[in-house]
């Protein structure tokens, strides 16, 4: 269940917008927010990964031969954009768990609300893979563009950003820089606050998945 446009996806099925709600409540504890975006991650898993690529292999069921499909997990880099990426990324591992794994590391200047590189590692042979890179909060967009920036540098040519809240500035900036990389996301909230806050939101993602706050 979605409502789509060419750049954007919103996954708008109840067991999604549940969650979500439960995710947003300031009240909902740091083990329960964790272990919520994990089970969200592998219902967004499911439209992220709509079209991949399939292969197949001749199998033996008890009644006959078949040609079954299969997915060919190798083909698929997941690019978790740290830390708060984490969250969404142990999910679908789980999924997919021979998908090829990198890490951008990025935080926002509080300031500024640019983006500050710290980490940077990906699989090899990026141009060969569908990338999905993940983070829950599109706000600015700042932080995803730098991201796949450098995802765009280091060889993806086929890449799907995947997060849990985005706002339509993100949005936005996301389509202005990437019009190539489709966004799918389980709510698109209303603004963002003087402090680049998505509201209604969350706060903050990292914070409250690592309880640093
Ligand atoms: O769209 P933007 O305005 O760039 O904001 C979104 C970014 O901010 C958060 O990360 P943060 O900088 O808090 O780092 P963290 O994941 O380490 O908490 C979030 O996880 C995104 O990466
Ligand atoms: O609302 C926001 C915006 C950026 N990063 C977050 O974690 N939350
Ligand atoms: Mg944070």
């Amino acid at each position: 269940m979605t409502s789509e446009t060419d750049h954007l996806t919103v996954v708008t099925h109840p067991l999604v917008q549940h969650k979500l709600t439960l995710m947003r409540e300031e009240e909902t504890s740091t083990a329960k927010f964790r272990q919520l975006l994990r089970e969200i991650s592998q219902l967004l898993a499911y439209e992220v990964t709509r079209n991949l690529e399939m292969t197949s292999k001749t199998i033996k069921t008890p009644m006959c031969e078949m040609e079954a499909p299969l997915l060919d997990g190798k083909k698929l880099a997941l690019i978790s954009i740290l830390r708060a990426g984490n969250g969404l990324l142990d999910g679908i591992l789980e999924l997919v768990p021979a998908a090829r794994v990198g890490f951008v590391g990025l935080y926002r200047d509080e300031e500024t609300l640019q983006p500050v590189q710290y980490y940077f590692k990906v699989p090899e042979n990026l141009e060969d893979r569908l990338v999905i890179a993940v983070d829950p909060m599109l706000a600015t967009g700042n932080s995803s563009v730098a991201a796949i920036d450098l995802l765009k540098q280091a060889g993806a040519t086929n890449i799907r950003f995947l997060c849990l809240l985005a706002a339509p500035e993100g949005v936005a900036r996301m389509k202005e820089a990437h019009p190539d990389v489709p966004i799918i996301t389980a709510s698109l909230d209303e603004k963002l606050n003087e402090q680049g806050y998505i509201v209604p939101g969350l706060g903050d993602a990292g914070d409250r998945m690592f309880g640093t706050k």
